[in-house]
């Protein structure tokens, strides 16, 4: 990593970055306020009319297809094509992608766009490498581990980074790769924080020269704000406003003091 997790939040914090989310129903509040919390500027712009002109002005894009439908996927692609034009980095959720012909055939559409960075739960990163998923509709139902391999072919495919998580996250962009511990099981019984977090790789991304570090970030940001919620939480309902505020409260220095990444050699594995 060039710049650590704390140094990058310094810079989201300094400059807010506008991040123009196209993410599902389910999401698009929960992600406009983790975003806000963290430091970054959401606004959620989908339309193919405007997609495209936003993008231009957007720091960073990021694309979700939780509730995917033909309108969404044309400003999909609009936004892409604006954000390709003007060099801004551009994220990829995708969310339940090994459910349905519709969401096989624009995830792999999407994949072949080159996106910046993909994050999602293995199940659905073990589907876009074309491997066996257990996955059967928006939640994870793989092991991390099984899709490590997945994902550094993914990520050699595509020249981006590929984000996996779940109890313990996994990043590579093909060559480089780390572990990250942390978080809380509280996260997966509150929906769309995944499609959050791929909102915050998108923050992250607009202020970092590597997409690499800027996918790190993100999942530290998370799984220490995660820990930290934990400890204010009586179940998933009490989690949600304390991870918003976990999210807000946490400083670069203690991110970087609390967060958990480890390394990963290029070949084997080295347990996290
Ligand atoms: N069992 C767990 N323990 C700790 N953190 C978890 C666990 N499961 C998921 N997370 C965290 O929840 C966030 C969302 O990940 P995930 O649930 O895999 O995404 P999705 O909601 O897209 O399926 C990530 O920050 C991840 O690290
Ligand atoms: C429940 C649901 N249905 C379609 S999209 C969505 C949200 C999924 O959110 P996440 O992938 O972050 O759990
Ligand atoms: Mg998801």
């Amino acid at each position: 990593m060039t710049r650590t997790p704390g140094a990058l939040l310094s810079a989201l914090r300094a400059e807010p970055p506008l991040v123009q989310c196209i993410t599902n129903f389910v999401a698009m509040n929960i992600a406009a306020n983790v975003l806000l919390a963290a430091g970054a500027s959401p606004a959620m712009v989908s339309d193919a009319e405007e997609a495209g002109e936003f993008a231009r002005i957007a720091g960073a894009l990021t694309v979700n297809i939780g509730t995917l439908s033909a309108p969404f996927v044309a400003g999909m692609r609009a936004a892409i094509e604006g954000a390709q034009a003007t060099g801004k980095p551009w994220v990829l959720d995708p969310v339940a992608c090994q459910a349905t012909a519709l969401r096989r055939r624009t995830s792999a559409d999407l994949v072949a766009l080159k996106p910046t960075i993909i994050r999602g739960n293995a199940s659905e990163i073990l589907a876009l490498a074309g491997e066996a998923s257990r996955g059967q509709g928006v939640d994870g139902r793989d092991s991390v581990a099984a899709a490590e391999d997945g994902a550094r072919w993914l990520a050699q495919e595509t020249g981006g980074v590929v984000a996996v998580t779940g109890e313990v996250d996994f990043v590579t962009d093909g060559t480089r790769a780390v572990r990250i511990a942390g978080g809380s099981p509280l996260m997966p019984l509150n929906t769309a924080l995944g499609c959050s977090l791929t909102g915050l790789c998108g923050a992250y991304a607009a202020v970092a020269a590597d997409p690499f570090d800027a996918a790190v970030a993100a999942l530290a940001h998370y799984a220490v704000a995660g820990t930290r919620a934990e400890r204010e939480a009586r179940g998933p309902g009490s989690f949600a406003p304390a991870f918003l505020d976990a999210l807000h409260l946490l400083t670069p220095e203690t991110l970087d003091a609390e967060a958990a990444i480890r390394p990963v050699g290029a070949v084997g594995a080295v347990p996290a």
